[in-house]
């Protein structure tokens, strides 16, 4: 099992270069198999959702090569084979192979995806725009399959009865080679969601409105990649390192970010008193105190980001009163709370989904236990604070969305050791 041992008390300071979005990349590799020729990404993420998915392409015959950043996907060979079940579970994101194995083949039959335990994740809706489309989707031990083979995939209006980024993009995957007109209502628009109809857009594909409340696709016949797609930077983790700088640095430019994708949370931060300078694709984070109390509720983007919740719950302990957070996405996320309280914080959550955070400077180390990545994310920054030695079990949920984390927290001057993960299978 995966262990972060970190030797609290030292302030980070210095330079950080944020990766490409994870929740993008989880989406471009599954969405290479639409394409009839090689697609080559860059700025993709060194974690280990991108090397559970090289594994699930490498199944079906799609040979990929990651170094460095670049990864290249070759799907002309591809071929249709029962996917590994345990690669399938290590990640919410197999969920794409749905909409990808539908749009190239009319059919996928995919194992229930895992992913982390934010409480219920149902995909309800994912399987209403297959529906719609005009597959039949049942599923048996565990397992779904969705078949359109018979009459292909025909463009359909789908109005979403939430808003869903996983069942935005999959419907999108199985619509852009589809027949005829698609239009998606009520969508999500999270600038992931933009990248995603940018390479498939690249690629010959006519999606029109991501972004908006509603994505209009019309189906092309086949999809071909003429240039490398360079991911967006992640916002999230450009957020963690954010409430990391601001809450126990020294001075912290976080490069390569775009700041527009992070306003709700700067906001939040300028509300707290945080001193920081946005630059075009920077952002400087000074040493800042006193620092104020804020009320927090997550919403879709471009709204307080449920991912960013518990990452900024570190930085609230040093405001002088008490913050709220309300979360509306995933009102059990709150696998931090008791770990936390285990190095000396004072949060709690009395009523679903509303967590109180008080003033809670001192923290001390211990053994916690990253129950899930943002979790783990909270739990990092607060080993950081702490006095001591905080051994963080459970660590690859966190490794799972963290590009290359031990390099950049020891560039920032963070005292820190990975145990039990094989480092080099992290950068194959
Ligand atoms: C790989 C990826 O991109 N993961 C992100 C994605 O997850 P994911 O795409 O799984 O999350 P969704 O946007 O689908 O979920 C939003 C809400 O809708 C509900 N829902 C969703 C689908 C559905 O069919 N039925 C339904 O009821 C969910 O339970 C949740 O309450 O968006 C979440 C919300 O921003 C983030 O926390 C995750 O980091
Ligand atoms: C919940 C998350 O990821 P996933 O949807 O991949 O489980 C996350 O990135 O915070």
């Amino acid at each position: 099992m995966a262990k972060i041992i970190i030797n609290g008390g030292h302030k980070v300071a210095g330079q950080v270069t944020i990766g490409g979005a994870k929740n993008s990349t989880v989406a471009l590799i599954p969405a290479a198999i639409l394409a009839d020729t090689p697609v080559h990404f860059d700025n993709v993420p060194q974690i280990l959702d991108v090397k559970n998915l090289q594994y699930i392409l490498a199944a079906m015959n799609v040979h990929s090569n990651f170094h460095d950043g670049d990864l290249t996907i070759d799907p002309t060979t591809i071929k249709e084979a029962p996917l590994p079940a345990t690669a399938i579970k290590s990640l919410r994101a197999s969920y794409y192979f749905m909409g990808a194995l539908l749009g190239r083949f009319g059919r996928a039959t995919v194992t229930f995806p895992g992913g982390d335990n934010l409480g219920s994740r149902p995909i309800d809706q994912h399987i209403k725009g297959f529906e719609a489309l005009g597959a039949t989707v049942t599923e048996k031990d565990d397992v779904i399959h969705i078949d359109a083979s018979e009459n292909g995939l025909k463009g359909a209006r789908i109005a979403l009865d939430t808003v869903s980024v996983g069942a935005t993009i999959n419907i999108i995957l199985a619509a852009v080679r589809a027949e005829g007109q698609t239009i998606i209502e009520n969508v999500a628009k999270e600038p992931e969601i933009i990248d995603i109809a940018t390479f498939l857009n690249n690629m010959g594909a006519n999606i029109r409105g991501a972004g908006t409340d509603t994505i209009r696709i019309t189906g092309v016949e086949s999809l071909k990649a003429q240039n490398t797609h360079t991911v967006i930077p992640d916002r999230i983790e450009a957020g963690t390192y954010m409430s990391m700088a601001a809450a126990f640095g020294d001075g912290v430019t976080i490069q390569n970010v775009i700041p527009e994708h992070l306003e709700s949370y700067t906001s939040k931060l300028i509300e707290m008193g945080v001193d920081m300078q946005i630059g075009e694709d920077s952002i400087y984070i000074g040493p800042s105190r006193p620092l104020k109390p804020v009320a927090i509720k997550t919403m879709p983007y471009p709204g307080f980001a449920t991912d960013l919740q518990q990452p900024i719950t570190p930085l609230l302990f040093l405001a002088e009163g008490e913050s709220t957070i309300i979360e509306t996405i995933y009102p059990k996320r709150i696998r931090h709370i008791a770990e936390l309280r285990r190095m000396g914080a004072e949060l709690s959550s009395l009523n679903p989904g509303e967590i109180k955070v008080n003033h809670s400077e001192r923290l001390v180390g211990t053994t916690v236990e990253a129950a899930e990545i943002r979790a783990g994310a909270a739990l990092v920054i607060a080993a950081i604070m702490a006095d001591g030695q905080t051994v963080i079990d459970n660590a690859s949920h966190i490794l799972r969305g963290y590009d290359r984390l031990a390099e950049k927290l020891r560039g920032l001057g963070v005292d820190l050791q990975i145990e039990g993960v094989d480092l080099i299978n992290l950068m194959p």
